[in-house]
C-alpha cells in the first residue's frame, strides 16, 4: 500500500500515514449506529448564522445560535443550493504547558504555552481566507485558547461567541439582542466528547521516564494503536465511540446544511475523525501523527470529505487552486478590504 502524505494548510504535512481504501470491517465497528440520547448537545437548540446573509429572522431576541435544521427536514437544501462545498478545519491544539514538559495529559485541563499561543496565532494566519461560520471545540482550554487565538488572525473578522446551553438561565442571560450583531458572531461549541482521549494513569507521568519503566514498545502501543488503552485510561476505540459519534450526530448535519467549520482538539480525538473522514483502517491509524498547532483542510461536497492543503511552498496558492469556492471567497474579502 502507497504511503500517502498527509497535507497540513500552509507546510508540508507534518507525519506520513498509510492511506486507505474502502471501508474495512474493523472501521465499520468503530462507528455503530448513533444513539442520540447518549449525547449531550441538543442539535434542535442549535442556532445558525452563514458569511453573508443569514436566514432573516424576525424577532431582534435572538440567540447567537439560530435553529439548525437537519437535511432530512428541509431547510438545508435551501442553504446548500447557496454552497455546493463547504470547508472543514481541523486543528489540534497549540503546545500546551505538558507538552512542553513531556508529560501525559489526557484530560488534564493544561494552557498552552507561548509557543502554543504562536502557534495558534500562525495556525489562525493559514486558515485567514477560509470562510467558517461555526466553531466547535473540546471542553478543554488549550483546545479554546487555540480557536480563539485563531480566529484573531481570521479577515472576515466575525467575532466567536462561546455559547453557553449548560443551563435555561446560562442560555436566557447570553442571549444577543441585535440580528446585526448576531450575524458578525460565529457560534462556539464546546463539546467534551471532543476532548483529548483519557490516558487513565498516564496522567501527569512523563512520556520519557514511562518509556523507561514499561519499555518503548508497551508505550507506543498505549499511545498509538488503535484498540489497546493505556491502564483505566481510553483507547483510540473508545475515544472514538464519543468523538466520532459526536462528530457525525452534530457537526456533520452542520455540514450538510452548508456551515464552515473549524474544529480545535487534540492529537487523539482527532486522529479518530480523521480515521472517520479517511476511512483508515486500525492499522493505518498507528502512524497518523498530528502535530501542535497545525490546521488540515478538508472540503465537504456531495456527501464526501475531500482532504486538501498545500503540499508545499506558499499556502494559499496550493489550497486556492483546488477550489473555486475558496478563491470566490477570499476575492470577496478582498474586495470588503479594499
Ligand atoms: O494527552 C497528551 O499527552 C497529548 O495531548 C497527546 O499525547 P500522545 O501523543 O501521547 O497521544
Amino acid at each position: 500500500m502507497a504511503v500517502a502524505s498527509y497535507q497540513a494548510i500552509g507546510s508540508i504535512q507534518p507525519c506520513g500515514y498509510l492511506g486507505g481504501s474502502g471501508v474495512p470491517q474493523e472501521c465499520k465497528n468503530v462507528f455503530p449506529k448513533l444513539s442520540s440520547g447518549s449525547l449531550k448537545f441538543d442539535a434542535s437548540k442549535a442556532h445558525r448564522i452563514g458569511l453573508v446573509g443569514a436566514s432573516s429572522s424576525s424577532s431582534s431576541q435572538t440567540s447567537v445560535f439560530e435553529p439548525v435544521v437537519t437535511p432530512s427536514k428541509g431547510v438545508a437544501n435551501e442553504s446548500k443550493k447557496k454552497s455546493s462545498e463547504v470547508a472543514l478545519i481541523l486543528i489540534r491544539h497549540g503546545e500546551s504547558l505538558w507538552n512542553e514538559k513531556n508529560l501525559f495529559t489526557g484530560c488534564v485541563d493544561v494552557p498552552l504555552t507561548k509557543k502554543g499561543v504562536e502557534e495558534a496565532l500562525e495556525a489562525g494566519k493559514r486558515i485567514c481566507n477560509i470562510p467558517v461560520d461555526m466553531i466547535y471545540t473540546s471542553a478543554l482550554i488549550r483546545a479554546q485558547m487555540t480557536a480563539m487565538l485563531a480566529m484573531t488572525q481570521h479577515r472576515r473578522k466575525k467575532v466567536p461567541i462561546v455559547l453557553h446551553e449548560e443551563s435555561e438561565q446560562a442560555r436566557a442571560w447570553s442571549q444577543v439582542f441585535s440580528e446585526e450583531t448576531r450575524k458578525q458572531s460565529i457560534p462556539v461549541v464546546r463539546a467534551w466528547q471532543l476532548n483529548e482521549r483519557m490516558y487513565g494513569e498516564l496522567q501527569g507521568l512523563n512520556k520519557q521516564e514511562t518509556a523507561d519503566k514499561y519499555g518503548k514498545e508497551k508505550v507506543h502501543e498505549w499511545r498509538r494503536s488503535y484498540n489497546v488503552p493505556p491502564p483505566n485510561g481510553e483507547s483510540l476505540e473508545m475515544c472514538a465511540e464519543r468523538a466520532v459519534a459526536y462528530f457525525r450526530e452534530n457537526i456533520e448535519p452542520q455540514l450538510q446544511s452548508g456551515k464552515n467549520i473549524m474544529i480545535a482538539a487534540h492529537g487523539n480525538s482527532l486522529r479518530s475523525i480523521i480515521m472517520y473522514l479517511d476511512k483508515l483502517t486500525s492499522q493505518e491509524v498507528i502512524s497518523l501523527e498530528l502535530a501542535t498547532g497545525i490546521p488540515m483542510l478538508y472540503i465537504f461536497k456531495e456527501g464526501k470529505f475531500i482532504r486538501r492543503g498545500s503540499p508545499a511552498g506558499p499556502a494559499e496558492a496550493g489550497v486556492y487552486a483546488y477550489t473555486r469556492t475558496l478563491a470566490q471567497y477570499r476575492q470577496k474579502l478582498d474586495e470588503i478590504q479594499n
